[in-house]
């Protein structure tokens, strides 16, 4: 028997999330942009199956199933020119993930995220009747715990909060804000605070803003939950991608998204300061969002290896701080291998006309 979700966090362990699907598929040509829905789960399975089995490689602890954006108005909205249900994505979805999950010491978790729905009309019995249908196919599939995830309304998590709890399964929550709080204004520590009255027990960030951000942002969650002596597990995920312009609507405000965010790529060794960070901060459920690809995962398991004793399987080809280019035939090249390089290495971008900077649009439109 795995050791469940809490169980892992209550003692102690770090759990380390997978990274980002729908941004990674997109780029392989099984998701189309814009739209963002998971039809890839039923049409494409093996493109799923094998990200998903790279990010377990890699060291995550978590598969989720990829489920983002699949309730039935928003595939609608996307035009669902497939014709395929939300329903048969989630059954799928819920496949993939398990097998997956169990070709090593992963947990499944059932993912739902915000909806069109809630904001065309806020009808809080319509809206959790969307979550119920999704939270029945995870329930019927036996998924280890619920993900609560990409929400820019507090308002809507917490109905998203309440529908998946009657479950009695462990229940995490993460928003995609900013340290400034919530689409509606409200604080991170407020938000924090309400998701744990609404029943979650593990809080965070996901997606959004880059890592160093959102860190911050789950610390000022941290702080609200201390304030209101309220306790919860701490979990990021957050972009694959620097964003230091970036207001409160983060990536989506950048000219560049969504077809050429390449060179805000971060690297291995941003990932590494990222997990040292979160890990400093009292976070322990540290992962990926948009951009994760599996070299990142790879990375915070790396630099939390000293903590929880061992590497993942992907790092039998990848040497801590370069160390097998002391191999390379080149001197120069052997010279890198060598910590104090890389940790200080500035990326160039190759792009001679290109600012480092961009003016992002559309601050204050919802
Ligand atoms: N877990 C989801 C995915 O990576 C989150 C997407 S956020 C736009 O597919
Ligand atoms: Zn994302």
């Amino acid at each position: 028997m795995k050791k469940g979700i809490l169980e892992r966090l209550d003692a102690g362990e770090v759990v380390i999330g997978d990274g980002g699907y729908v941004i990674a598929l997109e780029r392989r040509g099984y998701v189309k942009a814009g739209h963002w829905t998971p039809e890839a789960a039923v049409e494409h399975p093996e493109a799923v199956r094998q990200i998903h089995r790279e990010f377990l490689r890699a060291g995550a602890n978590v598969i989720q199933t990829f489920t983002f954006y699949s309730s039935d108005d928003k595939l609608e909205l996307s035009g669902n020119v497939t014709n395929i249900t939300g329903q048969q994505i989630n059954e799928a979805a819920c496949d993939l993930a398990r097998e997956v999950a169990n070709e090593g010491n992963a947990l499944v978790a059932g993912g739902v995220s915000q909806t069109p729905l809630y904001k065309d009309s806020s009808s809080e019995s319509e809206v959790k009747a969307i979550f119920k249908k999704q939270l029945d196919v995870f329930v019927k599939n036996n998924v280890d715990f619920l993900i609560v995830e990409y929400f820019e309304h507090v308002a809507e998590a917490e109905w998203a909060v309440q529908v998946l709890k009657t479950s009695g399964k462990p229940v995490a929550a993460t928003l995609c804000i900013s340290p400034e709080g919530d689409i509606d204004g409200v604080s991170p520590g407020d938000c924090a605070v309400r998701l744990v009255k609404a029943g979650a027990q593990i809080v965070g960030i996901n997606c959004h803003l880059d890592p160093l951000t959102c860190v911050r942002t789950v610390k000022l969650m941290k702080e609200g939950l201390e304030a209101a002596k309220l306790k919860a597990h701490l979990m990021v995920q957050p972009l694959g991608f620097h964003t230091p312009e970036c207001n409160h609507t983060g990536y989506l405000s950048l000219p560049e998204f969504p077809f050429a965010l390449e060179s805000r790529a971060m690297t291995r060794w941003d990932m590494q300061k990222y997990a040292r960070e979160a890990y400093r901060v009292g976070i322990r459920y540290i992962g990926g969002c948009c951009g994760f690809e599996p070299y990142h995962i790879r990375a915070l398991a790396e630099e939390l290896a000293p903590e929880r004793g061992f590497l993942p399987p992907a790092s039998d080809k990848h040497d801590m701080w370069g160390k097998s280019l002391e191999l390379h035939s080149k001197p120069w090249v052997r010279a890198r291998a060598q910590r104090g390089f890389w940790e200080n290495l500035l990326p160039a971008s190759g792009r001679p006309k290109c600012p480092s900077m961009a003016t992002p649009e559309d601050s204050t439109a919802t």
